[in-house]
């Protein structure tokens, strides 16, 4: 995402990033353009990294629309939600796919979509995400069921770890998160690798393939934001041969033994075995794009619905009695044989959901870039237009509605019935008296919204609820509060950026506590 190249100019790179600054003639209906290295400089060294402040910052100067120049790119910023409809709607003029395409490839290592070499491979594969929604995403929602409570078993009884089940372990929350989540979430797409059967090999394997496949991808995702910005992955260190070993993993030879893969992640198979100009390592490397992208988003927002939960009493109690209400009190080896637990019924937990779309708001950093396709004026409403040239960026920045104060009152404070009123999960919220419709954009808008969003909003009510009927929770006492790691500004959800820890226990029932 672009934003990462304002994130840079905020950070130490600023200098550089800065001297590439040009100048163009204004024309008339073009929005005020911030330049001029020196004042922006100060400016932005003042606001650190917080890129988000530093935009508040702008808007408070130039409105609701101007445009920054960065890196040699006009970006032209949306500030208002009251006028992102006229953007989004706004399709053929204002494109994604060019740019993702661009920043996709040099990322994870295939070659662009768009050259010509693969005529019809975008368009297959956009269709291919039908099958993270509808009638699969139910398969795939009881699929990550079963994996979550595998997965979660597996900690507690594997027998590297010396302790009774009913014993409190500690752990990093982060951790604990991602430990679970990157396994379930694996298992449920891609299918199983041969040398591993969770329950006959429960307790082999500590440091298996898939503990070397998460520490790549841990060490791959630090390097992200860089990645992103177009910095050659040469200039990176390890990670281009950490890359590679990622991609190699998902070769075809090897993903063709793995047993039952996702209807989303077989279908994409056999999409790209349909084209000769695809090489073995760029197919591998497609699927490995979607390996980040299904847990990269989904593991730090695990952590923050979690952590939220555990720093609010009445938000716990709450959410764990509509939870228990729902699924009844189970012995955790029985969770698994509820049939409750499925998609229908996780949509009637209001509160959980409410809950989550909350963590959501305050964690989620994404932004919206279109590339304009032609010189054109855009009318943001019958008042304001603007002038828009070819190749420039529009960008919608959702985090400036998330904590908008008109849109959501003390927009910094966590309140996890946020969005539930009359009993139904509040979908209503204004600004200067007029309905937004844009009001929560985490999985981003219109056309190119994240395709795995139903997914991924059921792994997170899966996790929760699964942990929460499993586990005694606690964070542990005498730590600072969780904040974010701001330097992933514009990708998607950020990360803690301090360790949090926690203790957790297999939950038994209070009768055969007494006999321990
Ligand atoms: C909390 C978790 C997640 C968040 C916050 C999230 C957010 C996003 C965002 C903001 C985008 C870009 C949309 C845009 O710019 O308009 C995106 C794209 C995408 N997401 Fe997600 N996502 C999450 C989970 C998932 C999951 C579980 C999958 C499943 C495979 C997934 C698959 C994708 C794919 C394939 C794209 C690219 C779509 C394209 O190229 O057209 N995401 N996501």
């Amino acid at each position: 995402m672009l934003d990462i190249l304002l994130t840079i100019t905020l950070g130490t790179a600023s200098i550089l990033l800065l001297l590439m600054l040009s100048s163009r003639r204004r024309r008339e209906g073009e929005p005020p353009l911030i330049k001029g290295w020196i004042p922006f400089l100060g400016k932005s060294l003042e606001f650190k990294k917080d890129s988000f402040q530093f935009l508040q910052h702008l808007q408070k100067y130039h409105g609701d629309v101007f445009t920054v120049l960065i890196a040699g790119k006009y970006m032209t910023f949306v500030m208002n939600p009251l006028l992102y409809p006229a953007v989004i709607k706004q399709g053929k003029q204002l494109d994604f796919h060019e740019f993702s395409d661009a920043a996709a490839s040099t990322t994870f290592g295939y070659p662009a979509m768009c050259t010509g070499r693969f005529p019809g491979l975008s368009d297959k594969i956009q269709r291919s995400f039908l099958l993270l929604q509808g009638s699969t995403l139910n398969s795939l929602t009881l699929k990550m069921m079963g994996n979550l409570q595998l997965v979660l078993q597996n900690v507690f009884f594997s027998s590297h770890v010396m302790k009774r089940e009913c014993d409190w372990r500690e752990e990093g929350l982060y951790e604990f998160c991602e430990r679970v989540m990157f396994k379930a979430t694996f298992l449920t797409l891609y299918g199983q690798p041969p040398q591993i059967n969770m329950e006959v090999h429960s307790n082999l394997d500590s440091k298996s393939w898939l503990d070397a496949l998460r520490d790549n991808f841990r060490k791959f995702d630090a390097m992200f934001p860089l990645l992103i910005a177009r910095i050659p992955i040469g200039l990176l260190g390890k990670t281009k041969s950490i890359r590679e070993q990622l991609i190699r993993f998902f070769h075809p030879n090897g993903m063709a033994t793995w047993t039952c893969p996702s209807e989303f992640v077989q279908a994409r198979k056999d999409i790209f075995q349909q084209y000769d100009t695809l090489k073995d390592m760029d197919k591998a490397a497609h699927h490995f794009a979607i390996l980040w992208a299904s847990v990269g988003n989904t593991i730090p927002a695990c952590f923050w619905c979690l952590y939220h939960l555990l720093s609010s009493p009445q938000a716990f109690s709450v959410v764990r009695d509509e939870i228990i209400g729902m699924f009844g009190e189970k012995e955790p080896g029985s969770i698994l044989k509820c049939d409750k637990l499925n998609r229908e019924h996780l949509e009637k937990l209001i509160y959980l959901e409410s809950a989550i779309n909350e963590s959501l708001r305050l964690s989620s950093v994404s932004m919206n870039i279109r590339v304009v396709q032609e010189d054109f004026c855009l009318r943001l409403n019958p008042h304001c237009s603007v002038c828009l040239r070819k190749g420039d960026i529009v960008a919608l920045y959702p985090q400036s509605t998330h904590l908008d104060p008109e849109i959501y009152p003390n927009p910094q404070q966590y309140q996890f019935n946020r969005f539930v009123e009359n009993g139904k999960i509040k979908t209503e919220f204004y600004k200067s008296n007029l309905k937004v419709r844009y009001y929560h954009m985490p999985f981003g808008s219109g056309a190119t919204m994240c395709p795995g969003r139903f997914f991924a909003i059921n792994e997170l009510k899966q996790f929760l609820c699964i942990t929460l009927l499993m586990c005694d929770l606690q964070l542990n006492a005498g730590q600072q509060s969780a904040t974010m790691n701001k330097s992933r500004a514009g990708l998607g959800i950020m990360p803690p950026e301090n360790q949090i820890s926690f203790r957790y226990r297999l939950k038994i029932n209070s009768m055969e506590r007494q006999d321990l």
